[in-house]
């Protein structure tokens, strides 16, 4: 595996198009990159059920909670990198989509502001009622 092909950018359209050219490999993704877990069905220690249930076939599928929930040691992690064989476009793109999220965050802003507005009328409602009791 090249480092080149690594870094091979994939839609999701493009990873079910591969899996559909190349029927007899089991294509896997897991935190948006693309792996060819075809020759580690054997290998895997979880079996190769567990793999096989991730199989992107005829929908696209993301094995990556699966992969967390089980707590994959370091070694399981390193292990992967060699039957990585790209990565999803969205992943590539996720900059941009936190740009999009930070153009989001005044609305922070007016929810913040709906919790203040009550506690400065709140507050300044009690400093007249202390007012109107020393003056009683
Ligand atoms: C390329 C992807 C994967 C690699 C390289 C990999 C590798 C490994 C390795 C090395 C272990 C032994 C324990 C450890 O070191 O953490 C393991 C265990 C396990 N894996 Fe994976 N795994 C992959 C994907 C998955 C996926 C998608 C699932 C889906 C559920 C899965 C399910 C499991 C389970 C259930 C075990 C536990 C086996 C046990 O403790 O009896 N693995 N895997």
């Amino acid at each position: 595996m090249t480092e080149s092909s690594k870094t091979q950018v994939f839609s999701r359209e493009a990873v079910l198009e591969l899996a559909s050219q190349n029927p007899e490999k089991y294509f896997i993704s897991i935190h948006e990159n693309v792996y060819d877990v075809t020759d580690f069905l054997d290998e895997h220690p979880g079996g190769e059920e567990a793999l096989k249930e991730y199989q992107i076939k005829d929908k696209f599928k993301d094995g990556t909670e699966s992969f967390e929930d089980v707590g994959h040691s370091m070694d399981a992690r390193d292990m992967m990198k060699k039957y990585q064989v790209g990565v999803l476009e969205h992943k590539k793109e996720q900059k941009h989509v936190s740009e999009h999220d930070r153009t989001q965050k005044p609305k922070e802003g007016v929810s913040f502001s709906f919790l203040v507005v009550p506690a400065l009328l709140l507050a300044a409602v009690g400093i007249a009622y202390q007012l109107f009791l020393n003056r009683s």
